[in-house]
């Protein structure tokens, strides 16, 4: 069954079924390696006990270098359900989610985590599905001061992390956009980056919402180290994750919203991909949960109106350079990952496929402004 909420994760079905050594060898063909899981602090584990959510951690090595020293970050990424039911007002939705949310980022802070990322527009229900305005347009809020940011960033001074808070913008000029803010770890907001590819399939309605990004591909340097967002639906599309990459990101994040009946047997390639292919880390963030909506609404797919999104899976995980994957966050539950990571392994996977120098981006470029060209012609050489 599509998106079934009764399987907790595939790691949970893999650890039930195989053992001994051929769980082993299961786990390094599907995960590139056994990765060694991180000591997480007490306070940390009794903190997702008493509330309820997940928390994990693994640790991602990079090979020692005589000219640069290690340069260990911990990643961060929350997955959630929402909190209050869609037919609470718009504040009572909210506040419940800051609530919810704040707790998991003290559990990854406990965790010594530095950079953290929630799901994508996590202070909402995920109602683009509903084509309705009123009230869901009424979340969007100024990416500089809205109570979304103002809540991240006294988090962010407290606890000294990095917090990326992707969420519906509403900017100076009244045009709401689908943004990710990047909070410094002393509190300030460090800039925003937009969501650049809109999706148009299934109950992703979303380009009735909000418009298309004109911010490029903006890599933010913070404390600990360069960090992009491909934001959801971006992650189809090779060629943003890689102007992010060669924009100098080590790591990408990617805060997402989507259902076991459309992604859900992608999900574990795509983030993964990118992270071999554009030599950085990657963090795939899904929502988890079913949300109901009060008013049915179809999909233009020909099925029954319905006020149900789907299920959100979860999954959520980490991939690094050399390949190798955390496993994921429940498909069913909260849950706060956190990976290890060493920063180096990046220019480490670079140079050892020569990817750098195979990259023959300058054919790409050529080709590329002659394809856009509306009277271009394919490329096909046929028998005559
Ligand atoms: N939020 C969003 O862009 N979802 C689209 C569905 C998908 O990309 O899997």
């Amino acid at each position: 069954m599509a998106g079934n909420q009764e399987t907790t994760s595939i790691e949970d079905l893999l650890n039930k079924n195989l053992s001994g050594v051929e769980l082993d060898e299961a786990t390094r063909i599907l995960y590139g390696k056994k990765l060694e899981k991180l000591n997480l602090s007490e306070e940390a584990h009794k903190l997702a006990e008493s509330a309820d959510f997940e928390l994990a951690g693994y640790i991602f090595e990079a090979k020692p270098e005589q000219t640069r020293a290690a340069r260990k970050v911990r990643i961060g990424a929350i997955q959630n359900k929402i909190v209050a039911p869609t037919t609470e007002s718009v504040a009572t939705q909210r506040d419940a989610l800051h609530s919810r949310i704040g707790v998991l980022i003290e559990a990854a802070a406990l965790s010594g985590v530095n950079i953290v990322c929630m799901q994508e527009t996590w202070h909402m229900p995920f109602a683009f599905c509903t084509r309705e305005r009123l009230p869901w347009t009424e979340f969007a809020e100024s990416a500089e001061n809205g109570p979304t940011t103002l809540f991240c960033k006294q988090l962010a001074k407290k606890f000294g992390i990095v917090i990326i808070s992707p969420i519906l913008e509403r900017d100076e000029n009244e045009v709401i956009w689908n943004t990710a803010v990047v909070i410094s770890h002393t509190g300030e907001v460090i800039g925003k980056t937009r969501k650049n590819h809109i999706p148009r399939v299934g109950d992703f309605n979303e380009s009735t919402y909000y418009m298309e990004s004109t911010l490029g591909h903006r890599v933010f340097e913070t404390a600990f180290g360069k960090i992009a967002i491909n934001i959801c639906y971006g992650r189809h599309h090779p060629q943003n994750w890689m102007m992010f990459a060669l924009n100098g990101a080590d790591i990408i994040f990617n805060p997402s919203a989507t259902v076991g009946g459309l992604s859900e047997p992608i999900w574990p390639i795509e983030a993964r991909n990118a992270a071999i292919a554009n030599h950085v880390y990657t963090v795939a963030i899904n929502r988890v949960g079913t949300e109901s909506f009060p008013y049915e609404f179809t999909s233009g797919d020909g099925k029954p109106a319905h006020k149900e999104f789907g299920h959100f899976y979860g999954s959520s995980y980490v991939a690094a350079p050399d390949g190798s994957r955390s496993p994921g966050l429940s498909r069913i539950r909260d849950g706060v990952l956190v990976a290890e990571v060493d920063l180096n392994a990046c220019r480490q996977v670079k140079d050892s496929w020569g990817f750098r120098m195979t990259q023959r981006l300058d054919l790409y470029a050529k080709e590329l402004q002659e394809f856009i060209k509306p009277d271009y012609k394919q490329n096909i050489l046929k028998e005559l």
